[in-house]
């Protein structure tokens, strides 16, 4: 018998149609296999397999197939069957698709990489093949060209680190780093991580300060910016008059860049300065506008490119881009090029959260060991001399990497007390500790509520979404009298009667018209819903309806369906013409008629980049929205709301892991609701399953 029934061109073509015809590929996926078919009719049907699955693996976010991994575990290296489709026939009247495991028995790893030594379309390095191997990782070759392009520009600023540092005499860091980090604040938990983060950054042409929610990545960077300055301003360079360095700050998204922007002014301004030489011109030197990546780099209408390139350069000497775990491989490689050679990047962001949907977890990936520091010796004692802190030795390793120099993770928590639910559920769920979990839950903490909710429980669920009210049998635990803080605990209700009750009388006043809806969304932004999936009772889509449904019957909304006001929207595709990023969240309001005039209908936005702006667009304008009652996990990236209901599914799926899992949580500023349909050992399992993403940026 042979072990590979389908090692033929029909059998293995009939595989790729039947799935794609079930949609567990992408008609871009099959086209590829047909494509390379056409192109190459001998070609080894295993060959097309991997080709067409590397595909596949690009839309789910990996850079590359990874043949090992797909050999050992199929339906999990490949997430097939897909989503909603496990364990059932969809299509009753159709045969079911065989699965990849079927498919690949009896393959072996030297067998499959044997079947994909084809010159003509397999390559292993530079030259014009569609497909380029790397050990057992398979790429498409744009993608084997990003990942080279980022990690050589990666290394090539960590090269002149030495050069920065011996440029950088210690008498003159130390004292403004003291004045950056007095004594008090340093003896602070995490302060000290946070002043040695600076001394690092400092002296590197690459950085990364990764951390979780209030650990004081901003602060910190904040603080960097006002060392670079007044290095700028004290020393310049030989020959040179003194000038403030050109800083840009960016986000990967319109949402992420308007939350640095909301809070970044703050922090500037009360960056205390005291005995700085040149305090408010270095203050007037950080700036506070934050812009979008796209924007930064100039994006071309239809284009992959960018107006600023390797060949045409962004003209600025530091760029520091927030919440970076959201940024793709291909961006990334975008930002390096279009970087000057002296200009230094620093990123900032979480490496534990979800990283970007497009290919490549790139932070998450540079930040492999950041927990385990991996400081070299010289490290440690330049580190000591320059900022008088001491790193633990259990961070120091005689061969740590030049990346592992210059990553620093913020391990203290300003926003979440040892006493937080919301800390202690964040943390034990990153450590895939689901004893800790189970343990957090058995506590009773003042952030924290756990609803176990069946699908037919109308009274429960409207509860939750009108009130943020989280009561009734199984709801655990509920915070003692003492401890309640009710107040935050808002529902929908609280921006639908803020704009119910706000409404401006008259059209005539815009700055009113404006100060409404800036107050409707603050109010907005103090309940969410979020949930895992897309599909199925307990995915986003009927979610979505079903909440509509409730704030209709309690009549805080006047429709369910359609525009009506009250309706929050997510933009779901960048719209440069309106000046939307996806991911923007805009409430509908209806403005107060002027004379003999209908009510109009707009859609108020943030304006972002403007800061406090309010961006009124036209609903019929808006043509990639979704109704934003429930937004899942991966929308929901670089936000923040006071109250958070997560909601999870009932059941497993691929799509459930411990980023997830910790991301959602991780967006609730003061109180979390996880609403559980399903039985409770199902966050053991999320707790376990964490995803691995296929890349090769640190295999060099
Ligand atoms: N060294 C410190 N001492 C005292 N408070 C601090 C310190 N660093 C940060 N904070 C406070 O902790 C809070 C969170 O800080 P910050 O916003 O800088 O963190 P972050 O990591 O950027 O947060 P986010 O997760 O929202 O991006 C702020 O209120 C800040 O003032």
């Amino acid at each position: 018998m042979s072990h590979a029934p389908f090692d033929t061109q029909a059998a293995l073509q009939a595989v790729l149609a039947s799935w794609a015809e079930r949609r567990w590929l992408r008609p871009l996926d099959a086209a590829f296999a047909d494509f390379l078919w056409r192109e190459v009719p001998d070609a080894p049907p295993f060959l097309i397999l991997a080709a067409a699955l590397a595909s596949h693996q690009l839309g789910r976010g990996h850079a590359c197939l990874d043949l090992a991994a797909t050999l050992q575990a199929p339906a999990l290296a490949l997430s097939l069957p897909p989503e909603g489709e496990e364990g059932r026939d969809v299509l009753a009247t159709t045969e079911p698709p065989p699965l990849p495991a079927e498919v690949l028995a009896g393959w072996s790893l030297d067998r499959w990489q044997a079947a994909l030594d084809h010159p003509l379309l397999v390559g292993c390095g530079a030259g014009d093949t569609p497909l380029v191997r790397v050990g057992p990782r398979l790429y498409l070759r744009r993608y084997w060209q990003y990942e080279q392009d980022v990690h050589r520009a990666i290394e090539r600023r960590l090269a002149r680190s030495a050069t920065l540092q011996a440029a950088l005499p210690l008498d003159i860091l130390r004292p403004i780093l003291d004045g950056l980090f007095p004594p008090a604040a340093a003896g602070e938990a995490g302060a000290s991580w946070q002043k040695m983060a600076c001394a690092l950054a400092a002296c590197s042409g690459f950085c990364i300060l990764t951390g979780g929610p209030g650990t004081g990545k901003t602060t910190t960077v904040v603080r960097l910016l006002a060392l670079l300055q007044a290095l700028a301003l004290a020393a310049p360079l030989a020959g040179e008059p003194p000038r403030p360095l050109r800083i840009r700050l960016a986000a990967p998204t319109g949402k992420a860049a308007a939350r640095l922007n909301e809070s970044i002014a703050g922090v500037v301004t009360r960056l205390s300065l005291a005995g700085f030489e040149q305090a408010e011109a270095v203050r007037a030197a950080i700036p506070v506008k934050v812009s979008t990546l796209h924007r930064l780099l100039g994006n071309r209408p239809d284009s992959r490119h960018f107006h600023h390139h390797a060949g045409h350069p962004l003209a600025l000497d530091v760029l520091v881009i927030d919440e970076a775990s959201m940024i793709d491989l291909e961006m990334m490689a975008a930002v390096l090029a279009a970087l000057p050679a002296s200009a230094r990047l620093i990123l900032l962001g979480d490496k534990d959260q979800l990283a970007s949907v497009e290919a490549g977890a790139v932070l998450g990936e540079l930040c492999r060991h950041a927990r385990a520091g991996r400081y070299t010796p010289a490290t440690r004692d330049w580190l000591a001399a320059a900022s008088g802190e001491r790193i633990d030795e259990s961070l120091v390793d005689e061969a740590g990497s030049a990346l592992a120099q210059t990553v620093v993770m913020l391990r203290h928590s300003y926003r979440f007390s040892a006493a937080s639910g919301i800390g202690q559920l964040a943390e034990a769920v990153n450590a895939g500790d689901a004893v800790r979990v189970s343990e957090v839950w058995r506590h009773t903490h003042a952030d924290l509520a756990l609803l176990p909710l069946d699908a037919a429980d109308e009274t429960r669920f409207a509860a939750l979404v009108i009130d943020g009210a989280v009561a009734g049998p199984g709801a655990n635990p509920a915070p003692p009298a003492g401890l309640a803080q009710t107040a935050f605990r808002y529902g929908y209700r609280h921006y639908l009667t803020t704009l119910s009750e706000a409404r401006p009388s008259s059209v005539a006043n815009q700055n009113a018209i404006d100060d409404w809806a800036r107050r409707v969304l603050r109010a907005h932004g103090q309940f969410q819903v979020l949930c895992a999936l897309r599909r199925g009772p307990w995915g986003v889509a009927s979610l979505n309806q079903r909440i509509a449904r409730v704030l209709c019957a309690a009549a805080l909304i006047p429709a369910s369906a359609g525009w009506y006001p009250g309706r929050p929207v997510l933009v779901t595709r960048n719209d440069y013409g309106l000046g939307l990023m996806n991911g923007d969240i805009g409430i509908t309001l209806a403005l107060p008629p002027a004379a003999d005039q209908e009510t109009k209908l707009r859609v108020a936005f943030p304006a972002g980049d403007a800061g406090q702006g309010i961006k009124w667009i036209l609903p019929s304008r808006l043509q990639a929205v979704e109704t934003a009652y429930v937004l899942t996990v991966h929308k929901s990236q670089g936000s923040e709301f006071g109250h958070v209901a997560l909601v999870l599914p009932a059941t497993p799926s691929p799509i459930l892991t411990r980023e997830l899992l910790y991301t959602g949580i991780t967006r609730a500023r003061a109180f979390l609701t996880l609403v559980m349909p399903g039985p409770s050992r199902l966050l053991d399992v999320i707790v376990q399953r964490q995803v691995l993403r296929a890349s090769g940026l640190l295999a060099e």
